[in-house]
């Protein structure tokens, strides 16, 4: 943090439950050269990882499915979301972030993701910047049903879909999660597929 035009005046914590929400005071000098006071809330909930596996010769993509609170709150009819793999890092660095998250929710052990991205998602709220990565599967890695952890209440449905598909799901709004629509799009972009 080194911006000469913010100076951060207090950091009050509202809520402190399962991650942290944080109320910043802070003086913004406008390009005018006067300086304003503001306050912005910013969710805390450490940074993520995102993978998608896709087989070059099958042309299909692993995709998973499960339940998210939030877009249920927010006109998402049944809750469900069709998502690339992705995961929280914890402590890990996001390399051995997405090997684990990878076994544990698609059942396949990768060995070598390949980075592709580095990208904050809502920039003016979350202070998440999710690493994207990418990685060819085939049969041979397949090690588990997948499916998540247990223990953490995750009950993920691995789908294993042709590239096509999964683009048109795209246009009908059946897959509306940025981190997956990006990676389905670099994929097309690059021809991985
Ligand atoms: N009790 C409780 N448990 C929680 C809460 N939030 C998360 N968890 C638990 O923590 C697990 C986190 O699972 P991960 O697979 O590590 O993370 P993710 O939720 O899939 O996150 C990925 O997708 C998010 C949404 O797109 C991304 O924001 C995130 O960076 C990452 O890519 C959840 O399954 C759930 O068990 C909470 O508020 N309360
Ligand atoms: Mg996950």
């Amino acid at each position: 943090m080194s911006n000469p035009k913010v100076k951060i005046n207090s950091i009050v914590n509202l809520s402190n439950d399962w991650y942290t929400l944080d109320k910043i005071n802070f003086d913004y000098q406008t390009n005018n050269g006067t300086w304003q006071t503001q306050s912005r809330e910013s969710y805390d909930r450490g940074d993520g990882a995102a993978i998608l596996l896709y087989n070059s010769i099958k042309k299909t993509v692993i995709l998973t499915k499960q339940f998210r609170m939030p877009s249920y709150l927010n006109a998402n009819n049944d809750g469900m979301m069709i998502e690339v793999c992705a995961g929280l890092l914890d402590k890990n660095d996001p390399i051995t972030c997405i090997i684990k998250e990878a076994e544990e929710e698609t059942g396949y052990k990768i060995s070598n993701p390949k980075k592709v991205l580095e990208l904050y998602s809502t920039p003016g709220a979350v202070t998440e910047k999710i690493h994207y990565f990418i990685a060819e599967y085939n049969n041979d890695l397949k090690v588990s049903n997948g499916g998540g952890l247990e223990e953490e209440h995750e009950e993920i449905e691995v789908m294993e879909l042709p590239f096509s598909k999964a683009l048109k799901m795209i246009s009908s709004g059946e897959i509306c999660d940025a981190k997956t629509i990006i990676l389905l799009q670099y994929a097309q972009i690059h021809k991985l597929i």
